[in-house]
């Protein structure tokens, strides 16, 4: 049986398209449709008991290998930790233990969990058949890690980011990729992954089904698979969960492009930004293990509230290894003893700032004034002050990091030395252009025109001083700005005494950058909520993109911060890939119609154009709540109450301060909740303030005088565009005050 627009088919030619749950043991197989949908279950079942069975040697040959690792390693064969008790080479032992141990680890965690969630059968005759290529004919099971009983044997259960994988991810009615068919396994939720745990599937043939219009394709295989639908509008409890047996084709496109490409994604909230960073980041993982896990992948995020909510995503798809961090937690390792102003804060975000530093830097270099002298045993080899000025001149005009520049004019000035004892006795050894390399009047030259120089003392020296600063800044920034920017009197200005802002820190780091190339480099870089990174933000990114190679994922609609970016353009020039093409994601998985639309009559009145969001999520609810004065807060804690009565996550999304009243108040009223950017997995309720809520979803929100969001500062109106999109379910919005103008309707 085919629905004609869409292609699928139900297991056995019966039903609405997917097997009903099955409790327990299969069923025997009996006669009719529903006999021959349960010995298709029955089947899978001992397929996935083959799975789990094939794992568990797998855990067990690994148990043994840590054995025998240590066994090998201690020339003992004791159960003792791998690595241990030897002396003769002690790292190497730790690091293969360590290596056994965490490997052993991930086979076992991976015997939970199903197994697989999808199956793919190709075609093996007719033109689909050709269509599949080396697939004609082939049968894959598909799961969140490949299951073999040796690396070598045919997998019994691919692994997602496979290529053959791919047509699970983009078989449709209209391209059919060669899929006779594609079944998705439903399993019970929070279960092991036993055989039993299997209690549905549904099949779609996308070869059979002919003339299907694009229009229906994606999106209404999405709606049609029940088991689609059912992830999508699960209840939200705890942290974020991956998305791999649902991705769809527009997020798989992006998940799967190659490291070369960086990539920028516009998204709509909810529709799946973070978890298509996230799972190309495990893409990226396996498909090049030597560039990337070599080179390391490091994912940026916004907070560590957000921070810790994606943190079990990667760890879930076998991938342990990946940081996770702020900007802030890349910057120098200062304690912030000191606050700036709103203006000061501004500037040393501002990308001018990159300017006036390398001036300030630049100032350092001394043009020669004078020739040098180096004694040579009784001899003196002089170096006329010409030549010395071309020497510096021209590593000036190659520009390399200045540390770098300090080493390349002392190795030309040796250099210098070298010609003349070259045209006095031949070339001279290398252990005399060493010893000459060494020379303290050498050394001292070096200091004179180039001098050893800490990021601290440049950035000291130019907030501290305003002869630095006015020659540093001349022409960028205005008297006025520089003002501001300089330390008051009673701030200390040496290096060793200065206490630093949090704004410094950019300053330290872009300093530190210009000096020598970051240690902390990483070959691609996946950037989180990138439309709120300041340009020096940006910077800090920038310089730690090995190959340039990045996922920047951001909404500049919900761009909150004082310098938060109108185009991608620009954005994309800071963080160093210019020219990265923008991708716009608009179906959202999270927030239903109805508040999508609220939401979406925001978007006129921010200053920025972005595609709007359409819903593929039916249902939701919005309700206005409006409170007596003075009753906000008892009304809230009633909110919640009821709200904890239904399945899911509660969250409190109020202006900042008032968070954090709504917090205690909660807390007297005996309801437990974690408190802003404390996202608690325990905890079932979360009281945000807007500007940390990014990111962040709920099933039921309690969303605190919309008007207070909308009128806190510059980016208000984009703080109450982030707190309507929150709600996976319902909406509700508790006023004493007029509510904003598109809240209203
Ligand atoms: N293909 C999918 N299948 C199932 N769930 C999905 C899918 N895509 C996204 N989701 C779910 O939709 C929700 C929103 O995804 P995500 O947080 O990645 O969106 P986002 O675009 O980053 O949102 P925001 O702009 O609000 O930060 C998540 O719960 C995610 O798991």
């Amino acid at each position: 049986m085919t629905s004609p627009s869409t292609g699928k088919r139900t297991a056995g030619g019966t039903g609405p398209g997917r097997i009903r749950p099955v409790d327990g043991a299969p069923e025997p197989p009996g006669e009719g449709p529903a006999g021959a949908l349960a010995a298709e279950l029955a089947g899978e079942r001992a397929y996935a008991r083959v799975c789990r069975a094939t794992l568990e040697r797998t855990d067990a040959a690994a148990q043994e290998r840590v054995r025998e690792g240590a066994g090998v390693l201690t020339g003992r064969h004791s159960g003792e930790d791998a690595g241990e008790g030897v002396a003769a080479d002690g790292a190497s032992a730790e690091a293969l233990g360590r290596y056994l141990r965490s490997h052993a680890k991930q086979v076992r965690e991976e015997a939970d969990g199903p197994p697989f969630f999808g199956r793919l059968d190709f075609c093996d005759e007719g033109p689909a058949g050709r269509e599949a290529g080396e697939h004609r004919g082939q049968r894959y099971y598909i799961g969140r890690r490949r299951i073999s009983e040796h690396p070598a044997a045919p997998p019994l259960v691919l692994d997602w980011r496979a290529p053959a994988s791919r047509a699970f991810y983009q078989a449709t009615a209209r391209r059919p990729l060669g899929v006779g068919l594609r079944r998705r396994f439903g399993w019970a939720p929070g279960g092991t992954g036993a055989p039993g745990d299997l209690t549905g599937m549904e099949d779609e043939r996308p070869a059979d089904a002919g003339g299907a219009s694009e229009a229906t394709d994606a999106a209404a295989s999405a709606l049609t698979s029940r088991i689609v639908a059912g992830e999508i509008e699960r209840p939200r409890v705890g942290p974020m969960r991956d998305i791999v047996a649902t991705i769809q084709p527009e997020q798989d496109d992006l998940v799967r492009s190659g490291p070369e490409d960086s990539l920028c994604v516009q998204g709509a909230p909810g529709t799946g930004k973070t978890a298509v960073g996230l799972h190309r980041a495990a893409y990226l993982l396996y498909t090049h293990p030597r560039r990337i896990e070599r080179g390391g992948l490091l994912v940026v995020g916004p907070n560590t509230g957000f921070l810790h909510y994606i943190s079990a995503v990667l760890p879930s798809l076998g991938e342990s290894g990946v940081g996770q961090c702020t900007v802030r937690d890349l910057l120098p390792d200062r304690p912030v003893t000191a606050e700036d102003g709103p203006r000061a804060v501004a500037l040393k975000h501002d990308e001018r700032m990159a300017r006036v530093l390398r001036r300030a830097l630049r100032a350092r270099v001394r043009m020669p004034d004078g020739p040098l002298a180096v004694p040579d045993g009784s001899y003196r080899w002089r170096l006329d002050e010409e030549a010395l000025r071309t020497v510096v001149a021209e590593t000036l005009a190659q520009d390399p990091p200045y540390e770098v520049g300090r080493e390349r004019v002392r190795a030309r000035t040796v250099g210098l030395i070298r010609d003349r004892a070259e045209r006095r006795a031949g070339p001279p050894g290398e252990a005399w252009l060493r010893r000459m390399g060494r020379k303290r009047e050498v050394t001292a030259f070096l200091d004179a025109v180039w001098p050893r120089v800490r990021a601290e003392e440049v950035v000291a020296g130019l907030l501290g001083d305003a002869a630095t600063m006015a020659a540093a800044a001349d022409g960028l920034l205005d008297e006025a700005e520089q003002r501001d920017l300089l330390w008051p009197a009673r701030r200390p200005r040496t290096p060793r005494t200065a206490r630093w802002s949090a704004a410094d820190l950019l300053l330290l780091d872009e300093v530190a950058g210009l000096l020598a190339h970051p240690e902390d480099s990483y070959a691609h870089l996946v950037v989180d909520e990138a439309q709120d990174l300041s340009p020096m933000e940006c910077r800090v990114l920038a310089r730690r993109s090995r190959f340039g190679s990045l996922t920047v994922l951001g909404d500049l609609a919900q761009g909150t911060t004082p310098w938060a970016a109108r185009d991608w353009a620009e954005q994309l020039a800071h963080l160093g890939a210019p020219g990265a093409p923008v991708v716009p994601l608009t179906t959202g998985y999270r927030v239903p119609a109805v508040l999508v639309e609220t939401a979406n009559r925001l978007l006129d009145s921010l200053p920025v154009r972005v595609p709007a969001a359409r819903s593929l999520r039916p249902g939701g609810e919005l309700t206005r709540v409006p409170v007596a004065p003075g009753g906000t807060a008892r009304a809230v804690a009633e909110r919640v109450r009821a709200a904890l009565e239904r399945e899911g996550s509660v969250g409190v999304i109020a202006h900042g301060p008032r968070a954090a009243e709504l917090a205690g108040a909660l807390a007297q009223a005996g309801i437990p909740a974690g408190g802003p950017g404390d996202v608690r997995e325990a905890a079932r309720v979360t009281v945000v303030g807007a500007e940390l809520a990014k990111g962040l979803e709920f099933d039921h929100v309690v969303l605190v005088e919309p008007a207070e969001v909308a009128g806190s500062g510059r980016h208000g109106l984009q703080r109450l565009y982030v707190a309507l999109t929150r709600a996976v379910s319902r909406l509700e919005i508790l006023h004493e005050r007029e509510l904003p103008e598109a809240v209203r309707r």
